[in-house]
């Protein structure tokens, strides 16, 4: 029997993709959802990634992706929620819209795939399954400039508290809490600066750190309803 697939939500480009690529290297047949059609995918595809289009920004485009997931592996050995909107807050007419949209990336998407693909995690032929959640730094501390997406991320760090309790003894989900691990693509060196000054460590360390964190709960046969603070010692300053 061939193993069961991983998927990672938004596996197109930055930490989604570098996981998808290490868990390639590691041997694992690898899924990924993408939103927005884009040349990099086709490297992927040439690994033999399975890439899906998705977009979790109604409850239709979310059962929609369900669908395609269902109708292209009937089991999971992992699915790791990465899929993620960072918006800041916007006032006036918008404001509730784009609340809206990041419950629907950050919790809706997640609840619903889990309860969906429940079954194709239990119809994983190896010992170990997981759900992983991508949270943030900011879901437990607030953000000023971020609030509604520092909610949404609050509301899935518990629903992984939730999912640990369902889900056991045959699933484990756990979380992942970054701070900052990699800039954007507009940041200067000011903003890198102050960033770096952010976290006790100083540094930002690109996306492997976060691999690790994910290898290690995939590797992990004793973690459940766990979030991995993976900050630099941000909560020290
Ligand atoms: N980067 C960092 O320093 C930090 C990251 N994190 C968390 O780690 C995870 C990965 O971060 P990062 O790689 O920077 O993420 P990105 O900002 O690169 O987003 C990842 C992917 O999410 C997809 N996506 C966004 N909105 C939707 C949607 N509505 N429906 C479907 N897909 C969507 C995008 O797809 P497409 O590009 O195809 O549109 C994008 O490729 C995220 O959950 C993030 O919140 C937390 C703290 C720090
Ligand atoms: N979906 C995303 N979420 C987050 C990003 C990002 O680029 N995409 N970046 C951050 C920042 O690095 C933040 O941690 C800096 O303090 C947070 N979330």
């Amino acid at each position: 029997m061939s193993a069961a697939p991983i998927l990672i939500t938004g596996g197109a480009q930055r930490l989604g993709r570098h996981c998808a690529e290490r868990l390639c290297d590691d041997g694992h047949p690898v899924i990924i959802s993408y939103r927005r059609e884009r040349p990099a995918l086709d490297a992927l595809r040439e690994r033999g990634v399975i890439t899906l289009p998705a977009d979790f920004s109604s409850e239709a485009g979310i059962r929609d992706f369900i669908t395609r997931l269902r109708d292209t592996t009937d089991a999971l050995r992992a699915i790791v929620h990465n899929a993620s909107d960072w918006l800041p807050d916007t006032l006036g007419e918008e404001a509730g819209a784009n609340f809206e949209q990041l419950f629907r990336v950050h919790m809706l998407a997640p609840y619903l795939i889990n309860l969906e693909a429940h079954d194709l995690l239990e119809a994983c032929g190896e010992p170990l399954r997981d759900i992983v959640h991508m949270t943030d730094y900011v879901a437990a501390h607030g953000s000023r400039k971020h609030l509604a997406y520092a909610a949404s991320k609050a509301g899935l760090e518990n629903l992984t508290l939730s999912f640990a309790a369902r889900y056991a003894p045959t699933i484990q989900v756990n979380a992942i809490a970054p701070a900052m691990i990699m800039l954007g693509e507009d940041d200067d060196e000011a903003y890198a600066e102050k960033a770096r000054a952010k976290s006790a460590l100083g540094t930002i360390p690109g996306p492997g750190v976060v691999y690790e964190s994910l290898r290690y709960l995939l590797d992990s046969r004793y973690m459940t309803g766990v979030t991995l603070p993976l900050d630099g010692g941000r909560h020290l300053r």
